[in-house]
């Protein structure tokens, strides 16, 4: 069977509306089997506010101190990932909640821990669970945390993590739900850019901030073997049993047409 990645942003997963979650169902009567892999950076943000801890990026990765890892892990397994989980069961989805570090889903390594603290970069993917679960008819929804080998909890950026599970599975495509239609360039959505065009756009500032990432690592997905990545949006409706509708990111135009 034929899978999709679906990263859905925590910008976004409060304001998933009807259609989108209709165009989820179009989309398993077409023959796809869904995984989910899902964000929660304002639910973090909330949270830490509530404690006194004030967030700290640095290139889009959150600052992960020993504190703000066990805030990260109780919000995206005990909200966010609740929430998703619920919103789809709701929309008669079969949805199951997993963290990436359960059955060591998601493995990785300390990025850079003098300056970053528990941040990670995702080294392999165990399929097993994801795949038992799709046999079983379940859609996993899964949380962008890792394992090191030794033991630690990573805090993983979710458009990564959602990324390397992508590549994986080897799914047909990739979507990164957000809260905007798709790429826009001077104020007008993309249905597709090249990897050229997309680093072009980044210098000039029209790809900024949450953007970076999504772009990023859709082209490193495609260069790993990925054969369709897409932008987005959870406002409306994402399929309507034929076409994706976002924006679509390919290494080189001519290989498209
Ligand atoms: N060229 C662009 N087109 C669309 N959105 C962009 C662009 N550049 C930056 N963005 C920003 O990226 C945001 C999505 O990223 P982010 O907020 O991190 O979402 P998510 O929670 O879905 O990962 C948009 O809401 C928008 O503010
Ligand atoms: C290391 C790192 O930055 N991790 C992210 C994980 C959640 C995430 O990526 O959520 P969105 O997709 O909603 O941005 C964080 O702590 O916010």
């Amino acid at each position: 069977m034929k899978t999709i990645l679906i990263k859905c942003g925590g910008s976004v997963i409060d304001q998933l509306t009807e259609d989108f979650f209709a165009s989820l169902a179009e989309l398993q009567k077409a023959g796809f089997q869904l995984v989910f892999v899902h964000g929660g950076g304002p639910d973090i943000n909330e949270m830490l506010e509530l404690t006194g801890v004030v967030p700290e990026f640095h290139n889009g990765l959150r600052k992960t101190t020993k504190e703000t890892l066990n805030i990260v892990e109780m919000v995206l397994s005990g909200k966010t990932n609740r929430k998703l989980v619920h919103l789809l069961n709701s929309h008669h989805l079969k949805a199951i909640g997993i963290n990436g570090t359960d059955n060591q889903i998601i493995q990785g390594s300390l990025i850079d821990e003098a300056a970053l603290g528990y941040v990670g970069n995702v080294e392999t993917v165990n399929n097993k669970l994801i795949t038992k679960l799709l046999t079983d008819g379940l859609i996993p929804v899964i949380t962008p945390l890792g394992i090191t080998e030794n033991g630690q909890i990573l805090n993983i950026n979710a458009d990564y993590a959602a990324a390397a599970v992508a590549k994986s599975l080897k799914v047909e495509h990739c979507l990164f739900v957000t809260d905007v239609d798709g790429i826009l360039i001077d104020g007008k959505v993309a249905n597709i850019l090249e990897q050229k065009e997309v680093h072009q756009y980044i210098e000039e500032g029209q790809i900024t901030g949450g953007m970076i990432p999504k772009v990023t690592s859709s082209l490193a997905a495609l260069e790993s073997g990925l054969k369709s990545v897409m932008i987005v949006s959870g406002k409306k409706a994402i399929y309507d049993g034929q076409t994706l509708f976002g924006t679509q990111i390919v290494e080189k135009l001519e290989v498209v047409k």
